[in-house]
């Protein structure tokens, strides 16, 4: 455990706590950095601070804001050592304690290549269907749930069960909020749980909600005397267990937490924003209905939208600057990227930091297919979480899906690499990674081997030259196409973006539209959000239900209080459209 010399003042009485309430763009996190400073004035340290939150691009955003903001001099990664999710700190202070001793072979979750022949020997063991590509990535998964296989159910519900600390017994609850049709006639469900708890506490493996749980068993100290915890709307009960175990612990000296109940989308995890509101604290931000802090973010447009959606007031009152709120029906994969570069063209027109567009959807299948179409197009994206959309950044060189290298190339580079061949002549300098990209893509074997080292010679000696890189690889100007490597549609993907960048005359870099679920941009912002209107069918008949439907209100709420300047309502696809969204602009 890192504690620091901050200690003064100790005692067995529970920590002071502060809760920052507040809606969207309230200020909650900027509330928390605030804190942060003020604490760091006082004497605090690095060492004495752990500032906690949901997921790992909150901690990294987290962390960037309270790099510029608190401490400038001190260096990156000592600052996103302080920042990380309650997962990561729990399993931190486990292997502190030394109760986890190997993370990498200890930790396991489905959906993990490395951890399928764990889950497919118990499966084995007890003649249960399962499929081990499935995961629980922690958005709500588009799978129609009723047609998980057994083995995968038994495994969301263990996990279900254990992050709401509830017993196999109550397994009927957990499988009425996770949205599945558990065959209990069939299989003997609480003995299954209970064996798959005995299976992985024999061979000490744990998932993500057991080992904090096991933190929690062991009433491990806090990971600093200082804690601030954001998003705290979205804690689980077992999160929320052991952050109330740390508050109660001597070693804590003071702990600030932030949130907003309307932003609660996380039920299907067993969360549940009471937690919040319960919280023994000093209330800050929104403390009543007199009192609604103002939204840095929202305008007066975008929060009588968001009001709307979510069918009540919220705890934040919107700013003054103007906004813009549309509904947009692009039919074909062009018309979507042109609706995307007219608002990148309005993006590049507001001051400040252009921050990138949002195109944020409910399921992780619609917006496989708005990244699909659009790349298709010739528009860059990636995603808010990493690794979901990576066929601009990184893609495996090969030219069929059956013959893959496991070597990838960044095709973004190479798109650069070749603009600047079709445009320059033979004298043009090119950046090394982009005559790389070029020799990966296009040569194999001894040849890429001899080029690659030839390369590096010349890279020592002075600037790459194309004329350089066209004598490597035995292509010049548009032959390039022909000769890469990879698959057609990436080939095509890079003529695509190349035709339309000719035309639009700049660069639309990937990180400049960011394609993700509702669930992945919680806590973030972006300056014009696409809210894609699209539902799954399959989870249309669930919306009967009052709580369900909240919950649904609310995930919208904070998909469309994401945007800072403009939202736009996105019909895309041939789904049906989500009914809470219906008409909500005229
Ligand atoms: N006092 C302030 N003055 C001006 N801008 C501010 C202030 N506080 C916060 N902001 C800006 O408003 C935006 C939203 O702030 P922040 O992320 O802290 O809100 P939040 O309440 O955590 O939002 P959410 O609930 O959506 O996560 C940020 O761009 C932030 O820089």
């Amino acid at each position: 455990m890192q504690i620091g010399t901050y200690q003064e003042g100790i005692g067995m009485t529970p920590a002071p706590v502060i809760r920052w309430r507040g809606g969207p763009g309230a200020g909650k996190s900027s509330a928390l950095i605030d804190y942060v400073r003020a604490e760091a004035g006082t004497g605090a340290t690095i060492g004495d601070i752990v500032a906690l939150t949901f997921s790992r691009s909150q901690a990294a955003d987290l962390a960037r804001r309270l790099h510029a903001a608190v401490f400038p001099a001190a260096n990156v990664p000592a600052v996103r050592g302080l920042c990380t999710t309650i997962h990561a700190c729990a399993l931190r202070q486990c292997l502190a304690a030394g109760l986890i001793e190997n993370p990498r072979v200890q930790v396991i979750q489905p959906g993990d290549r490395r951890a399928a022949p764990i889950y497919q020997d118990f499966m084995g063991r007890h003649g249960l269907a399962f499929d081990p590509a499935i995961g629980f990535e922690g958005d709500d998964d588009d799978q129609t749930r009723s047609d998980l296989p057994i083995g995968n159910q038994v495994i969301a519900l263990a996990a279900y069960l254990t992050a709401t600390r509830r017993p196999p017994a109550a397994w009927r609850e957990a499988a009425a909020a996770l949205g599945l049709s558990v065959p209990g006639h069939a299989w003997p469900i609480e003995d299954l749980l209970c064996a798959w708890a005995t299976y992985k506490r024999d061979r000490a493996f744990y998932e993500h909600e057991d080992y904090v749980r096991l933190a929690l068993d062991h009433d491990l100290p806090p990971p600093a005397p200082i804690l601030f915890i954001d998003e705290y709307q979205d804690v689980s009960p077992a999160q929320d267990a052991l952050i109330r175990q740390w508050i109660s612990h001597p070693d804590t000296r003071r702990v600030y937490v932030a949130g907003d109940a309307d932003q609660s989308i996380y039920g299907f995890r067993g969360c549940d924003p009471a937690l919040f509101l319960d919280l023994a604290a000093e209330d800050r931000g929104a403390t009543g209905p007199e009192s609604r802090p103002v939204s840095h973010r929202c305008p007066v447009e975008i929060m009588a939208i968001a009001e709307t959606i979510l069918s009540r007031p919220a705890t934040v009152s919107p700013c003054d600057r103007p906004g813009q709120v549309h509904h947009v029906r692009p039919t074909t994969a062009a018309g979507l990227a042109a609706q995307v570069e007219e608002t990148i063209r309005y993006a590049r027109t507001l001051p400040g930091n252009r921050q990138p567009v949002f195109i944020l959807s409910r399921y992780r299948r619609a917006a496989g297919n708005l990244a699909h179409a659009l790349a298709a197009a010739g528009i860059p994206c990636t995603s808010i979480k990493p690794s979901r959309v990576r066929f601009w950044t990184a893609t495996r060189i090969g030219r069929d899906r059956g013959h893959l290298e496991p070597t990838t190339i960044s095709p973004w580079t190479l798109k650069r690499a070749i603009a600047h061949a079709l445009a320059g002549s033979d004298i043009d300098q090119i950046p090394t990674t982009e005559a790389e990209a070029v020799i990966l893509s296009t040569l194999t074997d001894q040849r890429r081997a001899a080029a690659l080292t030839d390369l590096r010679i010349r890279a020592k000696r002075g600037p790459i030259r194309l004329g350089d890189v066209y004598a490597l690889v035995g292509a010049r100007g548009d032959q390039i196409f022909d000769a890469l490597n990879l698959r057609p549609w990436i080939v095509a993907q890079i003529r695509a973006c190349l035709a339309r960048e000719r035309q639009r005359g700049y660069e639309i870099t990937p990180d400049m539209v960011k394609i993700d679920t509702i669930h992945a941009s919680k806590g973030l912002e972006s300056s014009i959000v696409l809210l894609h209107t699209g539902y799954l069918r399959g989870r249309l008949p669930a919306l009967a239900d009052p709580d369900r439907l909240a919950e649904e209100r609310r995930v919208y709420f904070v998909g469309a209080t994401r945007a800072a300047d403009a939202l736009l309502l996105l019909d895309y696809g041939d789904g049906p459209t989500c009914p809470i969204l219906a008409g909500v602009v005229a």
